[in-house]
């Protein structure tokens, strides 16, 4: 099949990752509503405070237009009881003077004349002196609103003073005007009755009436200007949060480097975000401009709505571009709330600052109104301010667009106008989008590579020859230099056979066509690193996880690579679909490098990975992945539907084809990820453990469609079920402690590494111990007789034992015996009353065993781990992981010159690691039989007596050859 590239591929990966966008979002329905529609809220909450703060000034005439203000008469003096705060009893008001007839009635009068309302004596109080009203004013607070002053200067001159208290309280949103409402009754009452006592007639009176200017209705105060920044911030943060999250989901759950790892270009990924993110944005801008029309604010109404919505809409965008570029910094999902709420924090405190006018002002230097613009939320604080002052009275005819770039009306200083906001937004949006791209590519991905620093200096970057060189490790963390592998030479013949093959067909240039991959000395190294962080130096020493790897993987076979946790599997596999760059050595699929950029962006278009863990999008459903992983492979796009199709009908998964993948169970999401591996015919497919918890139906599906793919490809399977390689693989390599062990057909590693053949001999009759004596006794002799029979010609004894059957196993040395032996047995099933024989090879899993005790002990021998062996007969011997023959020290007799030995069984626990299971009755160490060198330093010491641990004594497997041992 012609699969796409170049240009036609970028623009079908955009289109499919575009579509998975919009899937996401639509399937995210209440973060996509807020994302779009929260601004409905913010504006009706800005709408509900306007309104409120306009009810609180309704009394006021300042909101409306007075064109012909009505006069108000000044009241009469009110009752004290009417001040909003006051003490009881209280009084009208006080006066000083009393010493003067002629002032005495003058207060008189006032009390009596007071319109509509005579105050009796008992409202009011006098005294002699203005120092005497003080002093009682010090001593009863909030007993009078006022206090009158009178002093008699000659007949025709009597002057006087006024006191109030002039504090404005306010009561249930309403304001007292101490000057209206206590002062000015009380000047007026006051000159009045003087004026009446020096000109003698009663009745002499005027009238005072005020009256406000005629105005126009102001503004006083622009709810968008004062609160709008904060609010629209805040609208502006559930993009930014929901932004953040989802790039980082797909970091952190390894679905973009699944997708890397299938030949996703970095810029369709890129493209395809920021247009998305684009969309939302314009469009929850759109609607925020259209609910502020709604809501009938000037501020929306008057300034143009070209001019209005771009400023929303590049805030946005600039907002998202901030939020790429962060969440290169963020690894984990949920922290994105977090780095949201902080964001928001900062930005409200520094828009209050820019309200204040900091820095957009002639008086501050230029240099602090650049480092301020860098920050987007301060640039629409700025906007907000310029476009509401615009607006600030009804006469205001706010901005147009072709006033954009002119200074806004009532802007006095006029720093920086609508435009140069404009261009800050452009130009810092581009900025945070470089950005982004450059933390994405040097802060180290999930699997800990990362670019170097200035990799964008390396003209083969740009060519694309290269200079894709990655690093391990974060920017501060520094990389101790990593120790040489040693060389070893394999133990095993056929593992150094391999070895040889390959580094022969290097040597000779020889291109083997039936060869997929040629893994010639590939080593990992996972460096140490020192990581300074905060208040802590984290230290991890090198590691070898890898060391050596000599191997082809033919095509039109499958590779099956087994081995115990940790011996390095999904590190050598990581290693052929580029996530973990190799250290020594390499690898060439189809003739290209692994080493190399070019390379492996080939190898990426040959290869489909189904990797250990699913790595898929809850929101998908398994057909839109398959979509998405055809187009990002690049499949026609006219043959996508038929394939994905065929893809879940031989995965059993067209039912829940439109399930979403959040749903499906355990084995269906394994399903779906070998569908995925294996779409768009790949030649290469590494499959890292692809039936794990699979039903065992659902995993002989698997096993047939993995069967089936095989031809025309190569496939690398690692597995933990020996039944599942065993059945599958053309070919097996079983490795330990990062170096392959054995390799071979099953039936060879069996032959070669098991202990040799199982003969299962059942008996006839009831022989479940419920049987009546004579019965039992007759098995018992049939049982007897049949133990014999085998040890007298093949010299074993059974390994497991009970009255229904007896299991041997058969050493290969004699092999040759087994023939005549068996036709006998078959003859003699009769006498010896057998209803059944079964005979077989061991099993893979005993191989399997067996190379993995084998590596336990050798990296023991290095590493010294020892294990405490309890014998049966209680004494304890410390013997290193995975000894099979123990000598006991201090056993030698006269008897037993060389002491007592026992064959120790072992088995591997939930974590694969070797744990003693039992061992074998004692019996003496055959002469000829030596400890192994290497445990020979602490073999041995026969403590008896003194205190410590008694180390057993290794002995070398090889030389035993007793018949209780196999
Ligand atoms: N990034 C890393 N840094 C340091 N050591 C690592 C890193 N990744 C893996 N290792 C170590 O490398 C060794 C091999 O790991 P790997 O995952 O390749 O084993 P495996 O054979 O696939 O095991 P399993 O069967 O459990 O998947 C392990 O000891 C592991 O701890």
């Amino acid at each position: 099949m012609n699969l796409l590239s170049g240009i036609p591929l970028l623009l079908e990966q955009f289109k499919a990752l575009f579509k998975k966008n919009f899937l996401l979002s639509w399937r995210n329905k209440t973060a996509t509503f807020l994302q779009l529609f929260s601004s409905f809220f913010f504006i009706l909450l800005i709408f509900g405070i306007n309104e409120a703060i306009k009810a609180r000034y309704s009394a006021t005439t300042a909101f409306k237009s007075v064109t012909d203000p009505k006069p108000s008469i000044a009241s009469p003096i009110l009752p004290c009881e009417e001040k909003f705060y006051v003490k009881l009893p209280c009084f009208d008001f006080v006066w000083s003077g009393n010493e003067s007839s002629r002032i005495q009635s003058i207060a008189n009068a006032i009390m009596a004349n007071n319109p509509g309302r005579p105050i009796p004596s008992s409202k009011v109080k006098s005294f002699t002196s203005r120092l005497e009203v003080d002093a009682w004013l010090f001593s009863n607070p909030m007993q009078s609103p006022g206090a009158l002053h009178f002093v008699e200067r000659n007949a025709t001159v009597i002057s006087y003073g006024i006191q109030t208290n002039s504090t404005p309280v306010s009561k249930r949103g309403r304001y007292e005007d101490p000057t209206f409402k206590f002062q000015v009754p009380l000047q007026i009452a006051a000159e009045r009755e003087i004026a009446r006592s020096l000109i003698g007639a009663p009745n002499f009176s005027w009238v005072v009436a005020f009256k406000e200017f005629a105005h126009p209705a102001n503004e006083l105060f622009s709810a968008i200007g004062t609160i709008g920044p904060t609010f629209f911030l805040a609208t502006a943060m559930f993009n930014f949060v929901l932004q953040i999250g989802s790039l980082v989901t797909e970091k952190e759950l390894n679905l973009r480097q699944a997708m890397n790892m299938m030949g996703l270009y970095e810029s369709a990924y890129w493209l395809s975000w920021i247009t998305w993110e684009g969309i939302t944005t314009l469009i929850s801008s759109l609607f925020l401009v259209l609910f502020g029309m709604l809501f009938q604010f000037d501020f929306f109404l008057k300034n143009s709505f070209a001019v209005v919505f771009l400023l929303f809409f590049l805030f946005e965008l600039n907002m998202t571009g901030f939020a790429f570029m962060l969440s290169a910094f963020i690894s984990k999902s949920s922290s994105a709330t977090t780095a949201g709420f902080f964001i928001f924090i900062v930005g409200f405190l520094t828009q209050l600052v820019t309200a204040f006018g900091f820095p957009y002002k002639s008086s501050f230097k230029k240099y602090f109104q650049i480092i301020w613009s860098f920050f987007p939320p301060n640039l629409l604080a700025k906007a907000l301010d310029l476009l509401s002052g615009a607006t600030s009275t009804r006469e205001d005819a706010g901005v147009s667009w072709s006033r954009r770039k002119e200074c806004a009306p009532n802007d006095n200083e006029c720093v920086i106008t609508i435009n140069d906001i404009y261009i800050w937004l452009v130009a810092t949006f581009f900025l945070w989008f470089v950005l982004a791209i450059y933390f994405d590519n040097i802060i180290p991905n999930a699997a800990g590579v990362r670019k170097p620093v200035f990799y964008f200096l390396n003209p083969r970057y740009w060519t694309g020859k290269g200079g894709d060189k990655v690093k391990e490790g974060g920017i501060c963390s520094c990389i101790g230099s990593v120790p040489p592998q040693e060389q070893v030479t394999p133990d095993d013949e056929d593992v150094l056979e391999e070895e040889n093959t390959v580094k022969h067909q290097i040597r000779e240039g020889i291109v083997d066509p039936a060869v997929a991959v040629q893994i010639h000395g590939l080593a990992k190294t996972y460096p140490g690193t020192r990581n300074i962080g905060c208040c802590k130096c984290k230290k991890t020493n090198p590691f070898h996880a890898v060391k050596g790897l000599w191997v082809n993987f033919a095509k039109d076979q499958l590779f099956c690579l087994l081995g115990p946790n940790g011996a390095g599997k999904t590190t050598a596999i990581n290693c052929l679909t580029g996530i973990t760059p190799v250290t020594i050595g390499d690898a060439l699929v189809y003739g290209h490098s692994i080493r190399s950029s070019i390379g492996m962006s080939n190898i990426r278009k040959l290869i489909g990975v189904c990797p250990q863990f699913d790595i898929l999008w809850e929101a998908l459903s398994g057909l839109e992945h398959l979509h998405l992983f055809a187009s990002i492979k690049g499949l026609p796009p006219t043959s996508i539907q038929s394939i994905t199709q065929k893809s879940l009908d031989d995965v059993k998964l067209t039912e829940a084809a439109k399930v979403r993948a959040g749903s499906y169970s355990g084995g269906m999401k394994r399903r779906l990820s070998v569908a995925i591996a294996l779409i768009g015919d790949p030649k290469l497919v590494i499959l890292d453990e692809p039936t794990t918890g699979m039903d065992p139906i659902t995993r002989r599906l698997v096993w047939d469609i993995i069967d089936q793919a095989k031809k025309g490809c190569a496939i690398v399977l690692t597995t933990h079920s020996m039944e599942e390689a065993d059945i599958l693989s053309d070919r097996i390599g079983i490795m330990a402690k990062g170096r392959l062990r054995c390799i071979g057909t099953a039936i060879r590693l069996k032959s070669r590494f098991g202990s040799g053949f199982v003969a299962h001999v059942s008996f006839s009759g009831n022989n479940t111990g419920q049987s009546p004596p004579n019965e039992d006794a007759i098995s018992r002799t049939h049982s007897e007789a049949v133990k014999q029979f085998f040890k007298d010609h093949l010299n074993v004894i059974p390994k497991e034992e009970n009255n229904a059957f007896l299991t041997f196993v058969i050493p290969h040395d004699r092999e040759s015996h087994m023939t005549n032996f068996f036709e006998e047995l078959q003859d003699r099933e009769r006498e010896f009353g057998i209803s059944d024989i079964q005979l077989g090879l061991t099993t893979l899993e005993e191989v399997f065993l067996n190379i993995a005790k084998q590596a336990e002990l050798e990296s023991a021998a290095a590493e010294g781990t020892l294990v405490t062996l309890t014998l049966t007969s209680g004494e304890s011997v410390e013997i290193p992981v995975g000894a099979r023959f123990v000598g006991i020290p201090g056993t030698e007799s006269e008897e037993n010159p060389r002491g007592i030995m026992v064959e120790v069984y072992w088995e591997q626990d939930d974590t694969g690691a070797l744990c003693i299971s039992g061992h074998s009755t004692k019996i003496p160490i055959p002469t000829n039989v030596q400890p192994i060198a290497s445990f020979a330093s602490h073999s041995g010491r026969f403590r008896l007596g003194q205190r410590g641990p008694v180390h057993g004594i290794v002995l070398d497997p090889s030389q035993i050859d007793h018949p209780n041992f196999h």
